[in-house]
């Protein structure tokens, strides 16, 4: 049992899924998992372990921002023994070689939060993904055809931001391809923590053109990035 993950130690598996959105980790557990427990319903966050083709998994909401993200990813590791954890999320994209609907792949993880200035000073310390999962990932997108790219992700703190034109600019102009607001906690986590982690992100809009996957679309577009978090993770 955690503060924020109220559970038996032995209820969550050591590779989890981390979609911000509660309801979509409802979603994946309903369309993906066999012998599905929910375990975790505080503040609303879902929490689901089940099975996917034999392989044990749990899903877990993290909600938005790397505060909120953190919260999760330290009690799924530090109480519950999480050993993989892949984020399927959505991003914006910043791109003209990712488009709707597109899979990110992320390497590495701008950020502008003060979160690691906090934790590490001037050190500026650059949060990359497990090379492992991300060349597994990489394999798998490109066999089931689907659009994506692998680049880095801008993790923002502030959805909207007075100062975000500046920082696409900025984002753009070192070649980072899409914004999210997690996955720089992800890694950074699982290098102090020495798990692996991956983030998957699939574009739900456009920072470039103002672009928006309607939401009957999104849940197929979601599906195609839990297939291949799946696949990396278990072949
Ligand atoms: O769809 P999720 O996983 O929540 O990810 C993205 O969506 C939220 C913003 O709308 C932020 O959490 C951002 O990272
Ligand atoms: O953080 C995010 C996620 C999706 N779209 C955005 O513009 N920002």
């Amino acid at each position: 049992m955690s503060i924020h993950i109220v559970a038996d130690t032995k209820s969550i598996a050591p590779t989890v899924l981390l979609p911000g959105d509660p309801l979509r980790a409802r979603h994946i557990a309903q369309t993906y998992l066999t012998d599905v427990t929910q375990y975790n319903e505080i503040r609303g966050m879902f929490g689901y372990t089940g099975y996917w083709q034999g392989h044990r998994v749990s899903v877990q909401g993290t909600g938005m921002g790397m505060p909120s993200f953190s919260i999760y990813a330290n009690e799924l590791i530090d109480s519950y023994g999480a050993k993989r954890l892949v984020r399927v999320g959505t991003c914006g994209t910043m791109s003209e070689k990712l488009k709707l609907k597109d899979i990110l792949i992320a390497q590495a993880a701008d950020c502008d939060s003060a979160m690691n200035t906090s934790r590490f000073g001037s050190y500026q310390y650059a949060p990359t993904a497990s090379f492992e999962l991300l060349h597994r990932a990489y394999e798998h997108a490109k066999a089931a055809g689907i659009g994506f790219a692998v680049g880095n992700v801008f993790t923002s703190d502030q959805f909207y931001d007075m100062h975000g034109d500046q920082k696409k600019q900025i984002a753009q102009s070192v070649g980072t391809m899409a914004i999210d607001m997690e996955t720089c906690e992800l890694y950074t986590l699982a290098h102090l923590k020495g798990v692996e982690a991956l983030t998957l992100l699939t574009v739900s809009d456009s920072l470039l053109t103002g672009e928006q996957v309607n939401p009957k679309e999104r849940q197929s577009t979601f599906n195609a990035m839990v297939d291949i978090a799946l696949l990396t993770l278990f072949s």
